[in-house]
């Protein structure tokens, strides 16, 4: 009898698209701020008024995700290009109650949720009379508008959810049709916490087989979410709102672990208004309190599951931008196909080595300039120099 192999530990497949050019989408109920953060964030000019739906449309832009490691890299090798990597955000429109059934456009803004793979969920604590910002439900209430939502986004999947299940129903019991017994059994834990328990479907943990299809279904509340709460300057500075513990309750109850983050798109937009940079850091100074979009850009980024590896020399210091758990051959696949196909082995230096080291040599004599060949997991900030085989030769691939 053949010797059995021995077994790699089961890492849990990730729940979401396959890939690394992803998006986060700005969901909220309407005029709460969205557009607002959408062009303080990148920086960006789209409309931004006070009035419900003044988003029809999605706007899709990209930041920049700041990163520490990267700066230190840039400013060792002085490079001719720098390319970090990027965060993809998209502002979509208001959804009202009943947008599951058609309120409001809701389908079509369903959609566009459905097209992202993780949410910025961003809600008002904003009290504002003097410009007198409208709101849908009349008065400033966050817990309401987080429940409304919430409610929209369980009641389009329970929708879709009872399709399939239906379907599949007919196949396994009537139509013995054995090879779709997994995946409803899954579609029926599934029914479990989004029907009976209603809650969203990240609120339960899943076996590698439930991922898979749930992988295939990409329902709406198995996607990431991040709280955004819209404070006033004022409160912001503060650091205080009567809302906050109450959102904080809420998301407990409802999303036990997920981020929530307070911000002020106003502060935000105070600081976008600066010409000099010197002037914003000024300002930050006086009122002893920080922008919030690094952290919330940095926040988002993770919620996507992404990391990167850099690619570092005088001529490009670049982030390439791949999802957790990648192996070094399906990395080095990120600068080109040949990388992939001719892969030979991966030199990697983790980026605290080489700082401690304080260049590539000496790193190289500390034996922190590690050969990794293709079983190698990736991790995130590692810098990486591949050695592939393109048929005619070995050649270095430093660089494209
Ligand atoms: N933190 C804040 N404090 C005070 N006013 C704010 C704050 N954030 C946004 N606003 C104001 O709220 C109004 C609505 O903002 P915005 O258009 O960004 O909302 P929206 O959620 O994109 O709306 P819609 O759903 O209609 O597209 C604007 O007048 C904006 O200036
Ligand atoms: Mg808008």
């Amino acid at each position: 009898m053949a010797p059995k192999k021995p077994t790699e530990p089961e890492v849990k497949p990730l729940i979401g698209r396959i890939g690394t050019n992803l998006r986060i989408g700005i969901v909220g109920v309407p005029n709460v701020g969205k557009s607002t953060f959408f062009n303080v964030l990148t920086k960006s000019a789209v409309p931004a008024e006070n009035f419900p739906f003044c988003t029809i449309d999605p706007n899709e832009s990209r930041v920049a995700v700041p990163d520490a490691r990267f700066d230190y890299l840039c400013e060792y090798h002085k490079p001719a290009s720098k390319v970090p990597a990027y965060l993809n955000v998209v502002d979509i429109a208001g959804l009202v109650k009943g947008a599951s059934e058609g309120a409001g456009l809701g389908n079509a803004f369903l959609s566009h949720i459905s097209a992202c793979d993780a949410i910025f969920h961003l809600c008002r604590a904003f009290e504002d009379p003097e410009k007198n910002v409208t709101h849908v439900d009349g008065d400033v209430d966050p817990v309401r508008d987080l429940t409304v939502i919430s409610e929209e986004l369980r009641l389009k999947d329970e929708e879709k959810l009872m399709t399939n299940l239906d379907k599949l129903e007919k196949l396994v019991t009537r139509g013995g049709d054995k090879k779709s017994k997994p995946e409803f059994e899954t579609l029926q834990k599934v029914k479990q916490v989004l029907v009976d328990e209603k809650k969203h479907i990240r609120f339960a943990d899943w076996s590698a087989h439930d991922i898979e299809v749930l992988n295939k279904y990409l329902f709406l509340t198995s996607k990431p979410c991040i709280y955004l709460v819209n404070l006033t300057d004022k409160d912001f500075i503060r650091k205080k709102n009567k809302w906050l513990p109450k959102v904080k309750q809420w998301v407990d109850e409802n999303d036990p672990g997920a981020p929530i983050i307070p911000f002020s798109g106003w502060f935000e937009y105070e600081l976008s208004c600066f010409e000099k940079e010197e002037e914003a850091k000024q300002y930050q100074e006086e009122h002893k309190c920080s922008s919030m979009l690094e952290k919330i850009i940095t926040t988002g980024y993770k919620a996507l599951q992404l990391e990167y590896f850099f690619t570092a020399g005088p001529d490009e210091v670049k982030a390439w931008t791949i999802q957790k758990s990648t192996k070094a051959p399906q990395a080095a696949g990120r600068i080109h196909t040949d990388f992939e196909k001719g892969f030979i082995m991966a030199e990697v230096m983790h980026f605290v080595d080489f700082k401690e080291e304080g260049t590539e040599a000496a790193a190289k004599a500390a034996g922190k300039y590690r050969q990794q060949g293709r079983n190698y997991v990736v991790e995130d900030g590692d810098i990486i120099f591949f050695k592939f085989n393109a048929g005619a030769g070995l050649k270095d691939a430093k660089k494209k």
